[in-house]
């Protein structure tokens, strides 16, 4: 039998195959990822040492807050126009209740500088449309409602007095504005859209040059075909805000590429300067460490799923404190971000439940913020007692122990070649952890009596190969 003829079809579909696998991963995109790997400026190294943000969720929603026609629904508050199908023109009557005469911006700011946030994303304009700055391109805004306040200006200018860096989340989905779709199905939707289109960038470039303070935008609402159709739109977004403002960062929740892939390209490349994917979830320590390669936050709320102001937090379960202080600590430990939300009352008054949870976050971050801020993964083995941090510029290394063994003693495994030393717990930095041999590159620290109500913060003295500090971190890949 003569091989070759019989062979040569399959080689050549082998072939094609590989090439076009191959191709398809270096498929050359118009609109994909602009650049690899994370940015080193100045103004993105920031985002990755602040680490700790608020997030702040207002609107008219926080006026019903869950409520409607006398009725709870348990869905997120800021979705209850959606869940109660509310008619566009009822909802917006809201407009005639906006008169948050309590607001104080720089009782906010200051309790988040106590609380320990670095930096702070806010709502500009969410689903709803209403837009919480006077804008000149609508009068679905503060200008057209009974309390006239800035809320934008008020709030960059008071957060960014006591040092906390100030983000925009901006809604691209717009369930008010007349020319929203979410497909392009005929030649009016087409023409709808492109009205839209210009509405958005116009509030942009009005946003950007209004509060020109502003470190970089969140966006939201691009899950419908009609973003996903417009991806050449979303990187011309990215690019106006950053010849707007040079430094400027925007999420990868902006993006869509030439086919419409969200956050990563075609080419599986990360689009926007961080991924956002991460929201009321975390990434795992078995089968996502890729995330440890590039730059990433993570969003969460302290309900279920209540990001604005919902008026019965007992429709699901609220997490505690050091829950919060685990969700926080584990995305530093895997070399991300994380916003914590609050929902503000309709008055401008903060509840009561998240001015506690800031007050006890503040508590813990007074004690352990060294080895939050500026941490980063240390890739160790990942330990069922808690978490490593590594600080991105120290190399200081912290055990931050969330579950006590029974053993009462928590087992530190160091690569090859690396020992610890030391052990000082951050609270009392003087006092040293007994260190006992378990095996090779294994010791025990043991823990303090009585066991401790918070997450327990342990500084590691280590010693790398050759002796010197900071050889031990695992490369940076
Ligand atoms: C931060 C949150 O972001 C949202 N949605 O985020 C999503 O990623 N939504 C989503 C997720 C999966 C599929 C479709 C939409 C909003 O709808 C919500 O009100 C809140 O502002």
């Amino acid at each position: 039998m003569n091989y070759r003829f019989t062979l040569l079809p399959l080689l050549i579909a082998v072939f094609v195959t590989i090439s076009t696998v191959h191709g398809q991963e270096n498929e050359s995109l118009k609109y994909g990822s602009q650049y690899e790997g994370k940015r080193q400026d100045e103004a993105m190294q920031k985002f990755r040492e602040n680490r700790l943000g608020q997030f702040i969720h207002w609107g008219l929603y926080a006026i019903p807050g869950g409520k409607w026609d006398g009725k709870i629904y348990p869905g997120a508050a800021e979705w209850l126009q959606s869940w109660a199908d509310v008619p566009p023109e009822e909802w917006s009557k809201l407009i005639n209740q906006w008169n948050p005469d309590e607001f104080d911006a720089q009782e906010w700011a200051h309790m988040a500088k106590e609380a320990g946030f670095k930096y702070m994303t806010v709502t500009t304009k969410h689903h709803e449309g209403f837009c919480l700055w006077p804008s000149e391109y609508t009068d679905f805004d503060v200008a057209s409602a009974p309390n006239k306040t800035d809320i934008m200006g008020e709030l960059i200018d008071a957060y960014t007095k006591v040092g906390i860096d100030v983000y925009f989340y901006y809604s691209i989905l717009d369930w008010h504005h007349p020319d929203w779709r979410y497909d392009i199905k005929s030649e009016e939707d087409e023409q709808a859209f492109e009205r839209y289109k210009t509405y958005v960038d116009n509030q942009l470039t009005e946003l950007v040059e209004r509060y020109p303070e502003v470190k970089g935008f969140w966006f939201d609402g691009t899950w419908d075909k009609s973003v996903k159709k417009n991806g050449k739109w979303t990187l011309e977004i990215q690019q106006m805000l950053k010849s707007l403002k040079p430094g400027m960062i925007v999420n990868s929740r902006l993006r869509a590429d030439d086919h419409g892939s969200r956050h990563f390209d075609s080419n599986d490349k990360l689009m926007g300067d961080y991924e956002s994917g991460y929201e009321r979830r975390l990434p795992s320590f078995r089968e996502d460490t890729i995330v440890t390669t590039r730059d990433w936050e993570a969003v969460m709320t302290v309900p279920e799923n209540q990001w604005g102001y919902h008026q019965d937090w007992s429709v699901s379960h609220v997490k505690s404190t050091n829950e919060v202080l685990e969700w926080i600590t584990h995305s530093v430990a895997m070399g991300g971000n994380m916003l914590v939300n609050i929902g503000p009352k309709p008055d401008g008054t903060i509840r009561q439940q998240e001015k506690t949870l800031m007050k006890e976050i503040e508590q813990w971050m007074d004690i352990n913020g060294e080895a939050i801020y500026a941490g980063d993964y240390l890739g160790w083995e990942k330990q069922d007692w808690g978490y490593y941090i590594a600080d991105q510029k120290t190399n200081e290394v912290y055990a931050l122990v969330f579950n006590v063994p029974v053993t009462q003693k928590i087992t530190v495994a160091t690569p090859e070649g690396i020992s610890i030393e030391e052990a000082h717990p951050l609270k009392d930095e003087s006092e040293s952890l007994k260190i006992s041999e378990k095996g090779p590159n294994e010791v025990f620290i043991h823990l303090p009596q009585p066991m401790f109500e918070a997450p327990y913060v342990i500084k590691l003295k280590v010693s790398g190969k050759d002796g010197s500090k900071g050889t031990y971190r695992k490369a940076k890949t």
